[in-house]
């Protein structure tokens, strides 16, 4: 007989024994898949350079917290093409021009990928999620928004807003740091180059604050439910808001095109050329698409939307590193001074205009080197649909991200002497009016991208660099505090100086 007591034990021992066989179990499924993660990880490795083996899990996910350009240099020196791996996402960065142009123009194998959270954040249904042909008419029918008139319409109104940041910073009596300022003025001269004046002032104000949150949302790893109080949360609140202004902005602009008004502002460019097309009053490479198809109130704000959304660090980087370069380079910033004065015949209170800009031969050649030595964008993540035979030895499988870089191809010493160093006349053609080796090498020069995804915006970019740093010229002298984080490069998706560019604005003397 057992008593209860044995039975008791009894029952306990074979609980016992029943739970190490689970736990048992758990190790060994668990251990598989750690082993199954390795051998997978160096299967689609194949024999590129990169670390031999992943950790477990989480991959390099330390490094893409913190993100850094000495860490992306590491990775681009251990090969033309090299892999890693994070949370399970396996990763090639090519940092050979070659490969990277590869990438870029290889629409059939692989695609642009935003982080995970994008497509909430911006609407699944926003255009920037469009691939192929649909992507390549989309893209057509937007041609219109940047032609030189539509360019030089834009021009009168980036100008009233510099003058009106310059007045303000040079008011300001102590040094202080200027990206966020400098995002500020980027910002509401987007909003009044696109939006014009449909959207009242208060409006643009909530914009400018709540469009931050979209900003902050968009990080590699995001929590995955958008539920009350997360970041992904609050950015498609913010969305909602800047979306239903475009919406009235475009609705606004319709009618008032309809009426055979000019257009002033991006929509209106793009309103009045549908309401043209539809007439049969125009005939240009975008009018078969605006004929075929009426874009409506939501799909203009959602073009909008993207544009602030590609434009906004961009810009905001390439215009805080041109002042930052200028500043600590004192007989470049002369020789711009000297071209300015020389194309507005001493006037510093003569609007500039496009045939103006055409001239500012060395105050170009100083953007294009800045945005070389300080791309702002330092590579794109693309995602491959299919496996790409990138070489005769190694196909990217399916499914990888794949990332081209842009950051090794502009400091490359065999295209760019000491590619370290700021040096305008690097572009500037000979004076048989030859184009510069540097210029001649335009395959390396992928700050803007390259191929069917290429920067829509880069001539507006361009100009408004331009513009922005002629009239900063003229009407401001500048003094960059340099610190010990100046140098120091910080990655916020875009590229920043560490301490944020710490500068004193005072108004410029005007000589008689
Ligand atoms: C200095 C400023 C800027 C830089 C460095 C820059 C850089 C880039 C880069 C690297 C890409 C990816 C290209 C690719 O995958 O091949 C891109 C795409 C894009 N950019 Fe820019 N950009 C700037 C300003 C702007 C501005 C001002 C706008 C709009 C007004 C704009 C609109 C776009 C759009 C719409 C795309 C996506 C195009 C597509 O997928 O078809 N960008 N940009």
């Amino acid at each position: 007989m057992v008593n209860a007591t044995e039975s008791y034990y009894m029952g306990s021992r074979e609980a016992s024994g029943g739970n190490h066989a689970v736990l048992n179990t758990v190790l060994v499924v668990v251990a598989s898949l750690l082993v199954l993660e390795q051998a997978v990880y160096k299967w689609k490795k194949g024999h590129l350079p990169g670390p031999s083996w992943s950790i477990p899990i989480i991959g390099r996910f330390a490094d893409s917290l913190n993100p850094s350009l000495e860490n992306y240099m590491s990775g681009w020196k251990l090969g033309d093409l090299s892999a890693v791996s994070v949370f399970n996402i396996f990763i090639v960065q090519a940092a050979k021009n070659e490969y990277s142009r590869k990438i870029f123009s290889s629409g059939s194998y692989a695609e642009p990928c935003l982080v995970a959270s994008a497509k909430k954040v911006l609407d699944p249904n926003n255009w920037v999620f469009l691939n192929g042909k649909v992507h390549s008419d989309y893209r057509k029918g937007l041609n219109v928004l940047f032609t030189r008139k539509a360019l030089s319409s834009y021009l009168p109104i980036q100008e009233s807003i510099y003058r009106k940041y310059f007045d303000q910073w040079t008011k300001e009596s102590t040094p202080k740091s200027y990206m966020m300022a400098m995002r500020d003025l980027n910002m509401e001269t987007s909003l009044k180059v696109f939006c014009g004046d449909y959207i009242p002032q208060h409006a643009q104000d909530d914009i400018s604050d709540k469009y931050w949150l979209i900003t902050v949302a968009l990080e590699l790893v995001n929590f995955p439910f958008a539920w009350p109080g997360t970041k992904v949360y609050n950015a498609i609140k913010a969305r909602k808001v800047a979306i239903k202004w475009f919406e009235y902005a475009s609705a606004q602009s319709k009618a008032r095109m309809a009426l055979g008004e000019e257009p002033e502002c991006l929509i209106d460019h793009w309103t009045k050329a549908m309401h043209e097309a539809k007439h049969n009053d125009r005939d240009d490479g975008s009018s078969k698409v605006l004929r075929a198809r009426e874009f409506s109130d939501n799909e203009i704000a959602m073009v909008v939307l993207s544009f602030l959304f590609a434009s906004q660090d961009a810009m905001t980087s390439g215009v805080v590193y041109i002042f930052q370069l200028l500043a600590d380079n004192p007989a470049i910033l002369a020789k711009v001074r000297e071209e300015q004065y020389r194309v507005r015949g001493g006037d510093v209170e003569s609007a500039t205009t496009l045939d103006m800009l055409d001239q500012m031969t060395y105050t170009r050649a100083c953007i294009k080197e800045s945005l070389r030595v300080k791309p702002p964008v330092i590579m794109v993540p693309y995602m491959t649909k299919k496996a790409f035979p990138i070489t005769k030895e190694y196909t990217v499988p399916k499914g990888t991200m794949l990332i081209p870089s842009i950051y090794p191809s502009l400091h490359d010493p065999a295209v760019y002497a000491d590619p370290e160093a700021f040096v305008p006349e690097r572009w500037l053609a000979n004076a048989d009016g030859e184009p510069s080796d540097a210029e001649k090498a335009a395959s390396n020069y992928l700050v803007f991208g390259h191929g069917p995804h290429h920067c829509l915006g880069k001539e507006y970019a361009v100009l408004h660099m331009t513009a922005l740093i002629g009239a900063a010229s003229v009407l401001m002298d500048w003094d960059h505090i340099v610190t010990p984080d100046s140098n120091n490069v910080q990655v916020i998706a875009t590229i920043f100086p560490k301490d944020g560019f710490v500068a004193k604005f005072s108004k410029r003397e005007q000589v008689a």
